[in-house]
């Protein structure tokens, strides 16, 4: 462990570390559960050029698990986060606070009204796992009071319902949003990679191969026929069993049942492999 790095854990002193600096309106906020790879590096980097502070949280939230094992079995490297994050900077505040100084004796999730858009995809498959989101996401929010928050595309859905929270909550910070970060043979850079065997884990670019072609297709092919071809592709593996492929506008995220080339459309993919869960998307048109 880097010692020289500020990694706080209570609230209180999260507190005094955030008054202490010269202009608390300058601080950029970098939520993640740890397990730290070059996906978040990126919204680190990108924090740091944009902030006098960043304030990076590790905390595993465990009202977004609908889950057990996934919520359990989550990597946690605390160790190896700090030393990654003291390589780029030592300008930064690590918040790794414990589960009962966020929730107290009571882990409870508030009930959001995201217009739909945690109806579908990760929202479908995750029951309540975007009330859980908006719940610790608020939380920190509130917390750090930052005048910026970074978050990756990756999960794309996930920003669209922040930028919702801020909308509905009317709190006063700009929401960034960063391109997804991939390993060099294109799967996106997960947390949850490192669950997987060394020959899963490189055959696992099938997902992004498949979506590449999928947007390939797109541009020829209608909607029905997009999705029939991506559902053959995962009938025909014994390792990756899909769970949904979906095409949606990127505003409301419903399903896209025909195009409207006025319209943005994006991909989205959640793929079970050796019992982890993964997901991917891609922009379209
Ligand atoms: N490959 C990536 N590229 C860009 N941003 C990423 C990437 N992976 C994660 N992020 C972003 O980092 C933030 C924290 O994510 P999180 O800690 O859940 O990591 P993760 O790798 O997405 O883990 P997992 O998918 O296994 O939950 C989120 O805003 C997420 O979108
Ligand atoms: C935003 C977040 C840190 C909230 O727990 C989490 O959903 C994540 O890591 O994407
Ligand atoms: N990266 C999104 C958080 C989650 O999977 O719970």
């Amino acid at each position: 462990m880097n010692f020289s790095m500020l990694v706080v854990k209570t609230i209180n002193e999260l507190r005094s570390e955030l008054n202490k600096i010269d202009d608390s309106s300058d601080v950029g906020l970098v939520p993640t559960m740890g397990a730290l790879h070059q996906g978040h590096m990126s919204l680190l980097e990108k924090a740091l050029s944009e902030n006098k502070k960043v304030v990076v949280s590790i905390f595993v939230n465990p009202t977004q698990f609908n889950n057990t094992e996934d919520l359990e079995k989550y990597p946690k490297t605390l160790d190896n986060d700090v030393d990654l994050i003291s390589s780029i900077s030592k300008n930064i505040i690590v918040f790794a606070p414990a589960v009962a100084e966020i929730y107290h004796d009571k882990v409870k999730t508030k009930i959001y009204d995201f217009a739909g858009l945690d109806k579908v995809m990760e929202g479908e498959f995750r029951d309540n796992h975007f009330n859980g989101v908006g719940t610790i996401v608020e939380t920190l929010f509130s917390l750090v009071k930052p005048k910026r928050a970074y978050f990756g595309e990756k999960d794309f859905q996930q920003l669209r319902i922040i930028q919702k929270l801020v909308e509905i909550q009317k709190i006063p910070v700009e929401i960034i949003g960063c391109e997804i970060v991939r390993e060099n043979h294109g799967l996106a850079m997960s947390s949850r990679n490192e669950r997987l065997s060394k020959t899963i884990r490189q055959n696992a670019a099938f997902i992004y191969e498949t979506l590449k072609i999928a947007k390939y297709k797109f541009g020829m092919e209608s909607v029905l026929k997009v999705k029939d071809w991506v559902a053959k592709q995962f009938d025909n593996s014994a390792d990756f069993k899909l769970e949904y492929f979906e095409i949606t506008d990127v505003e409301t995220l419903t399903p896209a049942k025909n195009k409207n080339i006025d319209i943005k459309y994006r991909a989205f993919i959640a793929v079970y492999v050796e019992g982890v869960r993964l997901i991917d998307n891609i922009a379209i048109n």
